[in-house]
């Protein structure tokens, strides 16, 4: 205030900065305590000694509570150091040579530690921050919400937020990059979580550094059954992806050099080690991805011929599992040594969609009905377009969908689902290969996470390690690909027929009759058809009203 008394403002700014260093100062407060304690407590109770050593004693024992050693043995040592030299003071007063000097090079001593001390300074900071954040808030559009409380861990601090009434986390996704600049961290240091129980609550963690700059190496394969979770990396806490593969498709996407091989390397690494599945691949880039496991893969397609017939034998395998299941009145297929799962690795889908229309509407088929009977696909794909999705049909089957860095903000959407980029999921942000979102059951929050290192090393030493234990497909399913001609046309599957009947057309095509008589469908659905194959190149209209592949 303008007519304040000088004193009172000089005052008024000491106090300031001794509050704002409160922490700093704190061995110099504690010393100046320490001594006042023994001046007051040689003066009333000159015999009070014992009682000061036994409060010691039990100030030490408490001291174990804390979980760090370093800090456990600090404070240890510290008190041990105060409550000798208060006993000493209180009986011989804190003026007797040389009880001021220990006090002094005691207080030095125990300083050090404590101003260097890397929790202490941050915990220091975040104070700064929450004691700012009104402000912040206010210029950044915030305006309102309150930090309730903050905590300091390994790689930064996390606040627990309570946003205005009418704001939500979405606002607050929003402004993130904002948020980074107002508190002055570096770009992509600040994510932001929903309070599963309050709307209008979040979490915002801010990372001083990044847990996840460096490769994790991977500790190899841990599933035995494809039952088990599949290890994929870690998550930004230190806590490990688990994923559920039985009985889900798995979609993989981002956009070249985002590490799609280096995740399909950590699955495969464990499904080679499981005795329930048998794994087939497709890598239409020559081999050049997969062949390094062909010694656990008991299928390895490398041309749009034999994708197809791949594809086309696991469709034969569905439909017997599924008639088997009908007849033995079973809902599902649980894998064994002796039944296993079986498991299709496609690399590069969108390679497939472009040179096999045929082979993509067989993994249509086993996307929508593959399930329950344990023929799982698991797709990495650079290009998601609408095209390669299926217009996002395919997308919509696969409950396991891993993200990894995409170079536009749309693809976040193509590839997890729409609206999940202004959800929060902005994996156009990733900065590092191998770096990746997950969305599947029980990972429904932005969390980032970094996928294990597999180098080339050890996929070959896993695959050489796994190969003689790989289980053979059953006797039904095997017996399903060897009369797949026959089985085919008992199959009754409508898509398969026009499918076949396009690929086997004349010259001059065949009418949509002549397609509603080889399929046994209606006209509408057989346009309808027509229309998704010739958007995917799978058919084309030779005149008006004649169609063939
Ligand atoms: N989890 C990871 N941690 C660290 N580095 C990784 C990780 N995954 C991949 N990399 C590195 O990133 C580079 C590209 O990885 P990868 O080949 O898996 O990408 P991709 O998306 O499959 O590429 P492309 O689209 O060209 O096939 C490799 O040099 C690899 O060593």
């Amino acid at each position: 205030m303008p007519d304040e008394p000088l004193l009172i403002v000089v005052l008024a700014a000491v106090g300031r900065v001794l509050f704002r260093y409160r922490s700093e100062l704190a061995p110099f407060i504690a010393g100046l305590a320490l001594a006042a304690a023994g001046l007051v407590l040689h003066a009333t109770h000159p015999n009070g000694r014992p009682i000061v050593l036994i409060f010691t004693a039990l100030a030490v024992a408490l001291c174990w509570k804390i979980e760090r050693f370093a800090e456990r043995v600090y404070a240890a040592a510290t008190i041990v150091v105060a409550g000798g030299w208060l006993a000493t003071a209180v009986a011989l007063g804190p003026d007797r040579d040389p009880l001021p000097t220990i006090l002094v090079a005691a207080v030095i001593a125990a300083s050090v530690p404590w101003w260097a001390h890397r929790r202490r300074r941050a915990r220091v900071r975040v104070d700064r921050v929450i004691h700012a954040w009104p402000d912040l808030a206010e210029a950044i559009g915030l305006g309102g919400s309150r930090v309730m409380s903050a905590v300091v861990d390994t790689w930064g601090w996390r606040a627990r937020m309570k946003l205005r009434p009418g704001q939500s986390t979405a606002d607050v996704v929003a402004r993130v990059p904002a948020i980074e600049s107002a508190l002055g961290t570096r770009p992509g240091a600040v994510r932001v979580e929903q309070d599963p129980s309050h709307a209008g609550r979040c979490t915002m963690r801010v990372l001083t550094v990044d847990p996840h700059a460096g490769a994790i190496p991977w500790p190899g394969p841990r599933a035995r059954s494809l039952a088990d979770p599949i290890e994929l990396g870690v998550f930004e806490d230190a806590t490990t992806v688990r994923l559920a593969l039985l009985r889900r498709h798995a979609l993989v996407g981002g956009t070249t050099d985002s590490g799609k091989s280096g995740v399909l390397n950590v699955i495969l690494g464990n499904l080679a080690a499981c005795s329930d599945v048998v794994l087939w691949g497709i890598d239409l880039k020559g081999g050049m991805e997969l062949r390094p496991w062909a010694p656990c893969l008991a299928r390895l397609a490398t041309t749009a011929e034999e994708a197809t017939q791949l594809l086309a034998d696991a469709v034969a395998i569905l439909e017997a599992r599924a008639q088997a299941s009908g007849r033995d009145n079973t809902r599902v297929w649980e894998p064994t040594p002796s039944a296993p799962a079986l498991v299709i690795v496609i690399d590069e889908y969108a390679e497939l969609a472009d040179t096999a229309p045929v082979a993509v509407t067989h993994a249509e088929s086993i996307a929508r009905r593959g399930r329950a009977i344990a023929v799982d696909l698991l797709a990495a794909t650079q290009r998601p377009t609408q095209k390669a999705m299926g217009g996002g049909a395919l997308r919509s089957q696969m409950s396991v969908r891993v993200c990894l860095r995409v170079r536009e903000r749309r693809d976040v959407d193509l590839i997890l689902d729409k609206g999940m980029l202004a959800a929060g999921w902005h994996a156009h942000t990733l900065d590092a290969p191998g770096k990746f979102y997950v969305l599947a059951d029980g990972h429904d929050q932005p969390r980032r996470a970094r996928a294990y290192l597999v180098t080339d090393d050890h996929v070959r030493e896993t695959a050489a390690r796994y190969a003689d234990q790989r289980p053979d497909l059953d006797p039904l399913s095997q017996a399903a690909i060897e009369h797949r001609p026959r089985a085919i046309e008992a199959l009754a599957d409508p898509e398969q027929m026009l499918a076949t009947a396009l690929g086997k057309a004349p010259e001059d095509g065949l009418t949509i009759a002549e397609l509603i008589e080889a399929t046994g469908m209606r006209r509408t659905w057989i346009y309808d058809r027509l229309q998704a194959l010739a958007a995917a190149d799978g058919a084309r209209q030779v005149t008006r009203g004649r169609w063939r592949a």
